[in-house]
């Protein structure tokens, strides 16, 4: 009897090293299927839902050019996947395996099929190594990223990249939702003019972006990393979030280049270090995985008792990028523009927002996650737990940025806060990181008006600090 298998796409929108898909691949027929999940998972924030628009427009368009089509359902995947299965008379469903919550779904669909007589076969895809496969010496995963990464280094390089399937079956003809009905996209106000300029969603995309990556800014990444002016990192996340290229697919293409003539070579300590980074996303997992409430529960305890402030003043101010701070209202305008902003940057204003202005990381968290196009359910909690203090690993609270410091390392030149920051473009270099500093002269000079045209700094570093430290000694009684 010829076999039908039915390919259930998540976090996995891509045709290359997709182990589900190839295997799926080998049935007589094949449906494939995107859910759009509105129980058991973080309903996506606006960024995240225009770039899953474009990714799912582009993955059909790949399947469509080797005679197969996306099906799109939206709702609860615990009870559309197996009713689906039904419909098609599948003898299989296959998927890439996801970590989190959403083990949680997965294992109900797992059962579903199996009360139908259907089988459930499931593949690695989504992190470098498994969970279980990273484990300290107490049998559990290390909790802290140093030792993590040392065993992770240590489990070897994961395995190769698969290629997509060569050949592909024939498909069959059954009912989607239209895409548009899902309304993802932004209308009226159409919002996402700046990230169509400056992304490309798709596996296409994502492929080209790490060609680009490995071929240029690997060289000097260690350097470059942590500059707001230069274009340092990969800007793979987006594409790493939904699965449009794999972080093995990134792992062996940064460690290819190692291979290449020693004038092109990127030098090992700035491989390593892109590697590491590559390894906090493994580390984030595994961190949503032992606290799944961790966008919402602090994972020290002690912080429950943390004076955070309602004040809503300066957190509208923080989302607008009015601080009076450049460097932080340049990166938060960025963040709305484009959906993204580099690490460095992320950390500058997660610390502002907890540190400066007393306000609960969560607060913080919801609006990246609203407003990132990379948003993830694991990167995003782990990394605001991490600048608060509140996390299992993370920087102690009392460390504390300083914007102005921060802008002279990040962007020594002001490049970056001009492009954001226009209204202060006209000031000389030196007082792009504290206009307040200017003479009124230069300040006319440059057309600057504090207050009016540029806002004086919301608050003053040192007494934000102190009060910042207070808050701390409150909490911990010491
Ligand atoms: C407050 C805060 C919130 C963040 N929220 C997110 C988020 O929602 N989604 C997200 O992908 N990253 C998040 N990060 C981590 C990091 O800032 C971004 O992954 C990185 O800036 C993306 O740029 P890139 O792709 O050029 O990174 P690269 O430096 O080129 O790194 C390559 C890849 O490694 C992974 N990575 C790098 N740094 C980290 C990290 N600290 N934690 C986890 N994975 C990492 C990402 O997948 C990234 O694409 C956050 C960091 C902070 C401080």
């Amino acid at each position: 009897m010829a076999s039908t298998a039915l390919l259930w796409f998540r976090d996995d929108l891509r045709l290359g090293d997709n182990a589900a898909l190839r295997a799926a691949a080998g049935a007589d027929a094949l449906v494939c299927l995107y859910v759009l999940e509105e129980e058991g998972v973080r309903p996506l924030g606006g960024a995240s839902q225009w770039w899953l628009a474009n990714s799912l427009r582009a993955l059909d368009a790949a399947l469509r050019e080797k005679g197969q089509k996306l099906i799109l359902r939206s709702g609860n995947a615990a009870e559309i996947v197996p009713a689906l299965a039904d419909e098609i008379g599948a003898s299989e469903v296959f998927w890439n395996r996801r970590y989190g919550p959403a083990e949680k779904i997965d294992g109900q669909v797992t059962r579903a099929l199996k009360q139908r007589g259907i089988e459930a076969k499931t593949f690695a895809g989504a992190l470098l190594h498994e969970p279980d496969a990273i484990k300290g010496s107490t049998g559990a995963a290390p909790k802290i990223f140093a030792p993590f990464w040392k065993r992770l280094r240590a489990a070897g390089d994961p395995p190769a990249p698969i290629r997509a399937p060569s050949k592909w079956p024939s498909t069959k003809r059954v009912a989607s939702d239209d895409l548009a009905d899902w309304s993802l996209e932004p209308t009226k106000p159409d919002w996402a003019g700046d990230m169509r300029d400056a992304w490309a969603p798709g596996e296409d995309g994502a492929r080209k972006r790490l060609h680009a990556f490995v071929d240029g800014a690997l060289s000097t990444y260690a350097d470059s990393r942590e500059r707001a002016d230069r274009d340092g990192s990969s800007r793979l996340s987006p594409h790493l979030r939904f699965g449009e290229v794999s972080p093995t697919q990134v792992w062996h293409a940064a460690k290819h280049a190692l291979d290449a003539p020693a004038k092109e070579r990127p030098s090992p300590a700035s491989v390593d270090k892109f590697l590491a980074e590559l390894a906090w996303r493994d580390f984030a997992h595994h961190q949503l995985r032992a606290y799944p409430k961790i966008a919402d529960e602090n994972m020290r305890d002690q912080f429950d008792r943390f004076p955070w402030s309602e004040e809503r003043k300066g957190f509208t101010a923080w989302t607008r990028g009015q601080t009076g701070y450049p460097l932080v209202d340049a990166a938060m305008r960025h963040l709305w523009a484009e959906g993204w902003m580099p690490n460095r940057l992320r950390m500058l204003t997660a610390s502002f927002l907890i540190k400066h202005l007393l306000s609960d990381w969560r607060r913080g968290e919801k609006w990246f996650w609203d407003t990132l196009v990379d948003a993830d359910p694991a990167n995003n909690p782990t990394n605001w737990q991490w600048v608060a203090g509140s996390g299992i690993d993370s920087a102690p609270y009392f460390r504390i940025f300083n914007p102005v410091t921060q802008s002279e390392k990040a962007d020594p030149d002001g490049d970056y806060v001009r492009k954001w920051v226009p209204e202060i473009a006209k000031l000389p270099a030196q007082f792009l990181t504290a206009p307040w500093e200017a003479s009124p002269m230069e300040l006319e000079e440059a057309g600057v008006r504090l207050g009016k045209t540029y806002p004086e700094p919301i608050v003053d570093h040192k007494e934000a600090r102190e009060r910042a430290l207070g808050a701390l000694k409150k909490m911990t009684g010491k």
